[in-house]
């Protein structure tokens, strides 16, 4: 009761109890006589005993809070004196109407306390009951909410599934997005590909209905041509008889000819064993040859000692004649010097016969070895006739080899298949344009290599870097071209390339390294460096210390081959002024990397003009050409070991038997993109090597190397 009434305790303060007794109307005023009667009953009794008048009405005493009691109750009586009784009592009697008008204020906040109980109560009830029901209303609510709540939290369950279900559709398209983008992105470099091929197909349509026009008139014109033609024909109808017979008559010439051609190669193989026995006469004849002009040297210097003796013999002879008139004259003057001197003369005479006959038999030797001289110069002159007459000879059973060989060829009907053959009214671009593809698979990531083979002199290097002038450049220049124009290209759809090139050729079995900063022509160990090849486990081909070069546009690189072309080795053969004497090596290592897909690729591009194979008969080589020559046709023997092995499917391929072979083996026997050129010679005299040629190009077209991989 005290805690739910202290906000209207008469002991707070006086505002509170102002704001009380404003809001609640309290006002201690004389309102109810309970302690006035109390105290009027102590009058009253008084009065009822006097008879007197009733009390005087209470003073006013207001109380505005429980300061004002305290100091009531403080209050202390004080009389003038100890023993002023008068004066306390008086003072008494208005402290006790204090305290009764107190007790009176007390009694009125009681009441409106009362009241106010009261009303608290019956507001307390109706609000408890409004309570109730709020609880019983919160309680339905709270379970309705309960109920929605768990409606809720199913339908956010669900809500979370088909989230998830949405993100991961999303993410699904997002993917399909990607790809699709991609597919698109190809699908215009395709749609640009084909626009130009359209609009070149669009060239040519044009063109061929120009030509179609043109046929369409040359139609017509033949047509009338083809009446003439008819009457024509009847009139051959009657030669076709004719014909008949000598078809007949050629047949009877071919079978004859097939004769022939069985007596020709009867007659090739006698004229190879004759052409044998002229070899090893005409080696005869040059040995007798030079044992006859030794003979004939030592002749000489015998008849030349024999010439001195005879002129000193002479010139001695002389001296003893004037010695002897000398004496003759002196003979005459004493008798005694005339004895001394007589035997003298007769001694001089002596010797002097001596000196003649030995004059005499020196001047027979003479005659001898003069005769000998003679007959030496006559068989030298007859070896040397012979000698050529044998060269003759040798020339012309070359000539009838050949032809016979020629013969044989036509007569054998040899056919060879490759991918494609150019004949010699193909242009320098007709080639390319055969090849442009693999050349640019090297820039998507593939191994690529290239190399001509063939004869001396049928046309490799030709064929691989061509000569001055635009229409005759080579595969080389024109595929760096190209690579450089396609890596422009690229770079629209976020291709970067770099690119490094290196050359080197093979020359007697040594690398040599054709970009090297010092001199040109400086060998392997000669410069200190150790030129060795190697391959990785990836199938990537090194030469250590090999020079290599960062490349950034063709000039570079055509500037680099113009350096190699000068230092490659070249010598002048039968068959060539200027033959390549070694293999030339060119390589191109190509890094790519697209900053849109991330993507990198590795290409590799080998070009090699390989040197050319040659009979060593034929190529009339001596000295260090033969060993040039020896070296060449050894490492090319090499080649065609390996690739036979690899078209066998051994188990063990020679690739180490030459450098040749060893540098190219991941190009030969691995993963990478290979095409081989074979150049023949159209002369006739070539035949022989043309067919060794096409041989060769034959078993290396049916040759499986391996599947080519990306390197990505
Ligand atoms: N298709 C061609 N058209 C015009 N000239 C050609 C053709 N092929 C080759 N030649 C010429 O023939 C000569 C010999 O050719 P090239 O030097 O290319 O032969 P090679 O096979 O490389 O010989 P080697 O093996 O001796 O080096 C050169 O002068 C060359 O220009």
């Amino acid at each position: 009761m005290a805690s739910s009434l202290t906000p209207r305790n008469p002991y707070q303060r006086n505002e509170n109890l102002g704001s009380a007794r404003r809001g609640m109307g309290v006002k201690v005023t004389p309102r109810r006589n309970v302690l006035s009667a109390i105290s009027n009953g102590e009058a009253n009794d008084g009065a009822s005993a006097d008879g007197g008048d009733p009390p005087p009405p209470l003073p006013v005493v207001e109380f505005s809070g429980r300061e004002d009691v305290e100091r009531l109750l403080a209050e202390k009586m004080k009389g003038k004196s100890k023993t002023d009784f008068k004066g306390k009592s008086e003072q008494m009697s208005e402290y006790i109407k204090k305290l009764r008008a107190c007790i009176r204020w007390f009694m009125d906040l009681e009441d409106g306390y009362l009241t106010e109980q009261e009303k608290l109560r019956s507001s307390m009830d109706s609000e408890n009951t409004r309570h109730a029901d709020l609880e019983a209303r919160l309680s339905s609510s709270i379970s309705e909410l309960r109920t929605a709540n768990l409606e809720l939290k199913t339908l956010c369950e669900s809500l979370e599934e088909s989230l998830n279900k949405e993100q991961s559709d999303k993410l699904l398209a997002v993917q399909s997005h990607e790809k699709e983008m991609k597919q698109r992105e190809s699908a215009e470099a395709s749609r640009d590909q084909l626009l130009v091929d359209l609009e070149r197909v669009t060239q040519e349509a044009n063109r061929f209905s120009e030509q179609l026009k043109m046929i369409q008139d040359t139609n017509k014109k033949l047509q009338e041509y083809n009446t003439s033609l008819q009457q024509y024909n009847s009139s051959l109808h009657a030669d076709v008889s004719k014909s008949g017979e000598t078809i007949s008559k050629l047949q009877k010439e071919k079978s004859a000819m097939m004769e022939t051609m069985t007596t020709l190669k009867e007659h090739n193989s006698s004229l190879n064993s004759q052409l044998q026995a002229s070899r090893a006469s005409q080696q005869e004849a040059i040995r007798v040859k030079e044992e006859l002009r030794k003979e004939v040297e030592c002749l000489r210097a015998e008849l030349k000692q024999v010439r001195d003796d005879r002129d000193s013999s002479v010139a001695q002879l002389n001296i003893l004649r004037l010695e002897l008139t000398k004496y003759k004259e002196q003979a005459g003057k004493s008798s005694e010097d005339c004895e001394n001197l007589r035997v003298k003369l007769s001694a001089l005479e002596e010797t002097c016969n001596v000196l003649q006959e030995q004059n005499l038999g020196f001047q027979k030797e003479i005659a001898v070895a003069n005769e000998k001289l003679k007959l030496a110069d006559v068989t030298v002159i007859e070896a040397m006739t012979g000698y050529k007459e044998q060269k003759e000879r040798l020339q012309y059973v070359e000539e009838r080899l050949a032809y016979a060989e020629s013969q044989i060829v036509e007569g054998q009907k040899l056919s060879f298949s490759y991918d494609k053959v150019f004949d010699h009214n193909a242009s320098q671009e007709d080639v390319f344009v055969e090849i442009s593809q693999l050349i640019q698979s090297a820039l998507d990531g593939y191994k690529v290599c290239i190399f001509a083979y063939g004869q001396t002199g049928s046309g490799k290097t030709y064929t691989m870097m061509g000569r001055q002038g635009i229409d005759q450049k080579g595969i080389i220049p024109r595929s760096l071209e190209q690579i450089f124009e396609s890596s422009q290209y690229l770079e629209s759809q976020g291709w970067k390339y770099s690119m490094q090139a290196s050359m080197l050729e093979i020359y007697n079995e040594t690398i040599r390294d054709l970009l090297a900063p010092s001199r040109p022509n400086s060998f392997e160990m000669a410069n200190g460096k150790q030129y060795t090849i190697k391959h990785d486990s990836h199938g990537n081909t090194t030469v250590s210390e090999l020079t290599v070069i960062d490349v950034f546009s063709i000039a570079d690189v055509t500037s680099l081959l113009e350096k190699a072309s000068h230092s490659r080795s070249v010598g002048r053969t039968q068959m060539n002024e200027q033959s390549s004497r070694s293999h030339f090596v060119f390589t191109l290592k190509i890094f790519g990397s697209n900053e849109h897909t991330g993507q990198q690729v590795q290409g590799v591009l080998n070009l090699i003009d390989l040197a050319g194979s040659e009979r060593l008969a034929k190529s009339g080589s001596t000295g260090d050409r033969l060993k040039e020559t020896q070296a060449i046709n050894k490492s090319l023997s090499a080649l065609s070991d390996v690739i036979f092995a690899i078209a066998k499917g051994d188990d063990h391929v020679p690739f180490r038997n030459s450098k040749l072979t060893y540098l190219l083996q991941p190009c030969l026997g691995g993963d990478s993109k290979t095409l081989m050129f074979v150049n023949i010679s159209p002369e006739a005299s070539s035949v022989g090597e043309s067919i060794c040629s096409l041989r060769f190009a034959s078993r290396v077209n049916a040759c499986e190397i391996g599947t080519p991989r990306r390197h990505t």
